[in-house]
C-alpha cells in the first residue's frame, strides 16, 4: 500500500539528460504567482561555497531553445557543472523577460526586429529594464540549509542584489555559452549597457 502521508515541501527525484537531480517547488508567497523551483544535487545542509545559479525563466529559450538569448545554454551548462561537481543548485525564478512577463517580452522583440536593442526596446515601451526581485532565492537557500554560495552568473547586479538580501556570495563562476549570430547583439548589449562580464564572441572569440 502506498504511503499517502506526504511531508510538507518534500523533494522528488529528477533523473535528467544531465544526470540525477532532486527537485522541489515552493508555493508562491503572492497569490497568482508561479511557484519557485529548485533543482539540486547533494546534501546541501550546512554547506559552504555551494555552486548555485539563480536562473530567470525564459520560455522562448528554456523550452523552445531560442537562440535570441543564451538562457538555454546557460541552464544546460550549469546542470552539467553541478553534475560534474556532485553538488549544487539551480533556483528557477519565475521572472520571465527579466520580470516584465512573456507578452511584454515578445512586444520588445518586435521593436528589436526594428533595430532597438534589448534595453532601448523596454524603455520605448515604458517598461523597466530589469524588474526582477530575488527574495525567493533566500527562502530556497535557507530551506536547503545552504550557508554560502559560488554564484554562476555574468551579471554583477545579481551578485550585489544577492548580498543585499543577506546571501553570502563567496565567489562568482562565469558562464559563457552559446554565442551565435542570433544572440550576438543581445550579449553585446548586456556587456555594454548592463555591465555583464562577457568576453566571448563567435568570430574573434572575445567581445570587444
Ligand atoms: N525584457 C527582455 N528580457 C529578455 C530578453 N531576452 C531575454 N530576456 C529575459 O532575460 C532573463 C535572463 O536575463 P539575462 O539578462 O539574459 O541574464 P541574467 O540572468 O541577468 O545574467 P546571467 O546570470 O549572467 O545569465 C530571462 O528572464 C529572459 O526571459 C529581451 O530581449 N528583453
Ligand atoms: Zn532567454
Amino acid at each position: 500500500m502506498a504511503q499517502t502521508q506526504i511531508a510538507e515541501n518534500q523533494s522528488i527525484q529528477l533523473p535528467t539528460l544531465f544526470g540525477d537531480f532532486m527537485m522541489k517547488a515552493y508555493d508562491p508567497e503572492v497569490l497568482g504567482e508561479q511557484p519557485t523551483v529548485v533543482i539540486f544535487k547533494g546534501d546541501l545542509q550546512g554547506r559552504e561555497d555551494v555552486l548555485v545559479r539563480f536562473h530567470s525563466e525564459c520560455l522562448t529559450g528554456d523550452i523552445f531553445g531560442s537562440l535570441r538569448c543564451d538562457c538555454w545554454q546557460q541552464l544546460q551548462e550549469t546542470l552539467k557543472m553541478i553534475h560534474e561537481e556532485g553538488s549544487g543548485a539551480v533556483i528557477y525564478l519565475r521572472q520571465e523577460g527579466r520580470g516584465i512577463d512573456l507578452v511584454n517580452k515578445l512586444k520588445t522583440y518586435i521593436l528589436q526586429e526594428q533595430g532597438y536593442d534589448t534595453v532601448e526596446a523596454n524603455v520605448a515601451l515604458d517598461l523597466p529594464v530589469d524588474a526582477r526581485e530575488d527574495s525567493a532565492c533566500l527562502r530556497v537557500l535557507n530551506d536547503l540549509g545552504v550557508r554560502s554560495i559560488r554564484l554562476v552568473t555574468n551579471n554583477p547586479d545579481k551578485i550585489e542584489k544577492a548580498r543585499e538580501l543577506g546571501i553570502e556570495v563567496t565567489d562568482r563562476v562565469e558562464i559563457e555559452a552559446g554565442v551565435c549570430d542570433a544572440n550576438e547583439r543581445y550579449l553585446q548589449t548586456k556587456k555594454e549597457k548592463m555591465g555583464h562580464f562577457l568576453k566571448k564572441n563567435q568570430q574573434e572569440g572575445f567581445l570587444i
